[in-house]
């Protein structure tokens, strides 16, 4: 891990106002550790009041939608979350591309959505248990973010994270390989220098998500290319979320 890395909660549908206070405590102790970028992601409900009071995290929305506004009930524009205080936006995760049908194409129209709306992106991929057993983990999920991304995207390196979430990890306890994880990486770093060029495909940070925890971030966090992490579960407690920052900043210090 060579550039700073960036751990980024994903509260996905948990939190209420009474849990404010661990976004307080999570603001208050990451302050110390510079070496780490770290941010939150709330839900729609809760992102103008962590905005407020953790001002020192950069808070993204789950989701946007491709419109600006308009008649679209129940849905939330780029723009909205980003006047409610959001900084970036997680798009494409598996959670949004299984249980709302979203499609790369879907994914890539949002995503310029958000970007016009001055919103950092962190697009995420990542195959099945069947797709892996099946050898064709590399192809799936190179397919899969080329569809996603916008073609083009100013400063690269800056507005673009990709999250690689293989769905049979996220929340199962169970992780791949370090040398899978590398290997995944690798082969999305490669997609990233064609699309974008050498420096600005290099500057993009490819995170891991799925069962992060405390005990395996540093061996998780020191795989080949990867760049930070994508936390669920062990980012709702103050606690285990900073300790896979702590674990990030020893990774980063050892790079
Ligand atoms: O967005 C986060 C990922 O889906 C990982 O979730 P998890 O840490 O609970 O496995």
């Amino acid at each position: 891990m060579t550039e700073r890395p960036y751990v980024v909660g994903n509260w996905k549908m948990n939190g209420t106002r009474a849990m404010l206070s661990e976004a307080r405590a999570i603001d208050r102790s990451s302050q110390r550790l510079m070496k780490v970028e770290v941010a939150l992601a709330p839900p729609f409900t809760l992102i103008h009041a962590v905005h407020k009071e953790a001002a020192q995290l950069a808070i993204g929305a789950q989701d946007c939608h491709t419109d600006e506004d308009g008649a679209r009930t129940g849905d939330i524009s780029a723009a909205m979350v980003a006047d409610a205080g959001a900084k970036f936006v997680i798009l494409g995760h598996s959670e949004r591309r299984e249980g709302h049908g979203e499609t790369d194409a879907l994914v890539r129209k949002k995503a310029e959505a958000a970007l016009a709306a001055g919103l950092r992106l962190i697009i995420c991929c990542g195959e099945s248990e069947q797709v892996r057993d099946a050898g064709a983990a590399e192809d799936f999920v190179t397919t899969q973010l080329r569809g996603s991304l916008p073609d083009s995207i100013e400063d690269a390196g800056a507005n673009l994270s990709v999250a690689y979430e293989p769905i049979w990890a996220i929340g199962t306890g169970r992780t791949p390989t370090v040398s899978d994880i590398g290997a995944m990486h690798r082969a999305i770093r490669a997609l990233l220098v064609e699309r974008f060029g050498e420096d600005e495909g290099a500057a993009i940070r490819i995170l891991y998500g799925g069962s992060v925890n405390p005990d395996n971030a540093n061996e998780l966090l020191a795989a080949d290319e990867v760049g930070g992490a994508l936390v669920g579960g062990a980012s709702l407690a103050a606690e285990s979320f900073l300790g896979i920052v702590v674990a990030a900043a020893e990774v980063a210090d050892k790079a």
